[in-house]
């Protein structure tokens, strides 16, 4: 698979021009690769409720691929993986060239090889990048969660999921996976940004080479509430590197060495976002100074009923 794409549009093939930079692809504990950064179906377009085909998100969709975003995140749980598959087929860049993401769906209870097929079915595909268990808490016990994961490694082994991972799992999650695990998660799908930098998860993480992926990472200037000193660093670096504060927020995961998910209902936003972020990086310092305030404030912005006011996990 291909870099993800620069400052232009990729050509017929879905390459992006060889010329252009781009943002190296990360690899995975299991070999495979995955882009860095990722186009999000789980907020600004997922569906409520409601059953029937919604061509809006299809559209939009076509064209976050055809800027040159091939890692899609989708999940069951959106509700919009028909609109996602029709979304690939119409796009028409080749399948191997994108990168392909669903989760299984934690709101209910179900056979996990059912519910993967059922995605694949709505996708369109014969097999998906990155199957995940979309949060922990789908499981009772640590026995159930363990199994779920092995029913995931039986996925994997198939072939129809190329690589396995989780999101939302906290430190427990995984230690109570690793126990029987057979297969290593390749990635766990987490909130992070600067009010979100869980202690010692990403320490865990990086001694069992699980990656990580930040979803929500522009919440210190998306969320009203989530008040703090972090914006205005953002500003300032924006300035100093002629980009703006969300290409700070996203740039700031980059350097970390994480894979980073977002969406924009702006065109513009999105096209700026390929052809910026591969043009500069934040200094080690810049990235530390953005940690050291953001840990003056704790937000979470998913998942609050899991956890109480203070809990940093
Ligand atoms: N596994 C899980 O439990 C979860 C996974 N996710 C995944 O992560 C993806 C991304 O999450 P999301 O929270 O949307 O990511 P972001 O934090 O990147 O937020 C994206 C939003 O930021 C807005 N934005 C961008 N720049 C600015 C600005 N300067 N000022 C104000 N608003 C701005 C955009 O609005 P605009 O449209 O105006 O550009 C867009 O709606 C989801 O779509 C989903 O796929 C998300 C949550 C939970
Ligand atoms: O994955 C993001 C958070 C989330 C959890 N459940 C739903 C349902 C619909 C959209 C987003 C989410």
């Amino acid at each position: 698979m291909n870099s993800i794409g620069a400052t232009a549009q990729p050509d017929a093939s879905g390459a992006p021009p060889k010329q252009m930079p781009y943002i190296p692809n990360l690899k995975l504990n299991d070999g495979n690769e995955i882009p860095m950064i990722g186009y999000g179906l789980g907020t600004a377009n997922f569906k409520r409720n409601d059953s029937s085909f919604d061509q809006a998100i299809v559209d939009i969709t076509v064209k976050a691929i055809k800027t040159g975003y091939f890692h899609l995140d989708g999940a069951e749980v959106y509700g919009n993986e028909e609109e996602l598959g029709a979304a690939i087929k119409q796009a028409g860049i080749p399948r191997e060239k994108l990168y392909v993401v669903t989760k299984l769906n934690p709101t209910k209870k179900q056979n996990t090889q059912e519910a993967f097929e059922r995605s694949l079915k709505k996708l369109g595909l014969d097999y998906v990048d990155l199957y995940l268990i979309h949060a922990p808490y789908m499981a009772d016990t640590p026995d159930e969660l363990q199994t779920i994961w092995a029913d995931l490694e039986a996925i994997k082994a198939s072939g129809r999921a190329r690589s396995i991972g989780v999101s939302n799992f906290l430190q427990e999650h995984l230690e109570t996976i690793l126990k029987t695990a057979k297969v290593t998660p390749a990635i766990n799908q987490i909130e992070f940004h600067p009010y979100l930098q869980h202690s010692d998860l990403l320490d865990f993480h990086r001694r069992h080479r699980i990656a990580v992926s930040c979803y929500a990472p522009l919440t210190p200037i998306t969320r009203q509430d989530a008040q703090g000193p972090v914006p205005e660093i953002w500003r300032r670096l924006a300035t100093k590197y002629g980009v703006s504060e969300s290409e700070i927020g996203l740039r700031w995961c980059i350097d970390q060495g994480l894979i980073v998910l977002t969406t924009s209902s702006k065109e513009d936003r999105l096209v700026k976002y390929l052809s910026k972020l591969p043009l500069f990086k934040l200094t080690p310092k810049e990235v530390e100074e953005v940690a050291e305030a953001g840990k003056t404030v704790h937000y979470r912005a998913f998942w609050r009923d899991k956890f109480d006011a203070d809990d940093r996990r």
